[in-house]
């Protein structure tokens, strides 16, 4: 069983460790809060919550195509090194890496909220267990399919879909969206004054590596401007667009941000933040289950 303050006899000052470690990476790179949020939505939706995706080796989860992009592996092992020391043996990697998104959020500006931990760190890493991550370029009804699928909510995958208030993406995901909707057409949904900057971009044939921003013009700010920005037509992902073609995602992302809900409607960030407690306990092992590594890119 997950428990508040699971390590609160065991090892006092491991969230504090783990704050400080998160705080000092985002300090040095601002990109790093989100990429950290983003390790945890990887780790849990493959194989649960384990910290299977934190594993090296040829053959191991990380390598899959579903990971593409996925980073912030040293700032989990640098907590890691010294809640070693600090207690050896007794914090888990999955348990970092929840820790660290939470306090990701919470830099950003976003909900301050508590995460259960308790989770033990998962035996089995391989290239193939990734193969159904959600995907930009899925129909609506496949992504919340693999979001049900977790025992998750419908509600959950369009709070969690937010997530992409802060960050950025690859033009390498945008080349569908742009370029092949189909064959030479952009995605109709794209606002006729957003098409051109993402023209602009990402061009066609250009290099896929540059980066733009998945929330325009608030990319390190942790707040509602994603739900407007996909209301308006300024969705950068093809994923998050298509949150505003399904009556029922259109309807949880207008909940938060219809003018009409203006302070009678739910609040964004207390929901994010429990959709997050929610996807953090998606097949978790507890108990005498998995183990506690002693370094996160490697089976005890
Ligand atoms: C419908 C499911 C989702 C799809 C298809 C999706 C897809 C993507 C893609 C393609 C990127 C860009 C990656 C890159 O270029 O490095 C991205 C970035 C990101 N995603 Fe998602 N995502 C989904 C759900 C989520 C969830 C549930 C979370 C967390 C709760 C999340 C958090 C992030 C964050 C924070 C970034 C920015 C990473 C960075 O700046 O390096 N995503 N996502
Ligand atoms: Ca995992
Ligand atoms: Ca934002």
């Amino acid at each position: 069983q997950l428990a508040f303050g699971f390590y609160s006899s065991t090892c006092p000052k491991a969230e504090q460790i783990v704050s400080s470690v998160v705080q000092q990476s985002v300090q040095a790179n601002s990109r790093m809060a989100a990429i950290l949020l983003r390790l945890h939505f990887h780790d849990c939706f493959v194989q649960g919550c384990d910290g299977s995706i934190l594993i090296e080796g040829d053959k191991a989860e990380k390598h899959a195509f579903g990971h593409q992009g996925v980073q912030g592996f040293d700032v989990i092992e640098t907590a890691k090194a010294q809640l070693e020391s600090e207690c050896r043996g007794v914090v888990s990697c999955a348990d970092i890496v929840a820790m660290a998104a939470r306090d990701a959020v919470a830099l950003s500006g976003g909900p301050v909220y508590q995460v259960q931990t308790g989770r033990r760190d998962g035996l089995t890493s391989t290239t193939s267990s990734a193969d159904d991550m959600p995907e930009v370029t899925e129909s609506i009804q496949q992504l919340k399919n693999k979001f049900i699928q977790k025992g998750l909510s419908v509600k959950d995958f369009v709070l969690l879909s937010a997530a992409h208030t802060i960050g950025t993406t690859a033009c390498f995901f945008m080349t569908n969206r742009l370029y092949n909707f189909p064959d030479g057409t952009s995605d109709p949904t794209i606002n006729p004054a957003f098409l051109p900057e993402l023209e602009a971009t990402c061009p066609k044939d250009g290099d896929v590596n540059v980066r733009l921003a998945a929330d325009r013009e608030s990319e390190l700010k942790f707040d509602d401007s994603i739900l407007r920005n996909i209301r308006n037509g300024f969705a950068v992902l093809e994923s998050d667009a298509k949150l505003y073609t399904d009556a029922e995602t259109k309807s949880v992302v207008d909940s938060y941000v219809s003018p009409l809900n203006f302070l009678t409607g739910p609040n964004f960030g207390a929901d994010f933040a429990e959709s997050m407690v929610n996807m953090g306990m998606i097949d978790v092992k507890t108990g005498l289950q998995g183990q506690i590594r002693r370094v996160c890119s490697a089976f005890n």
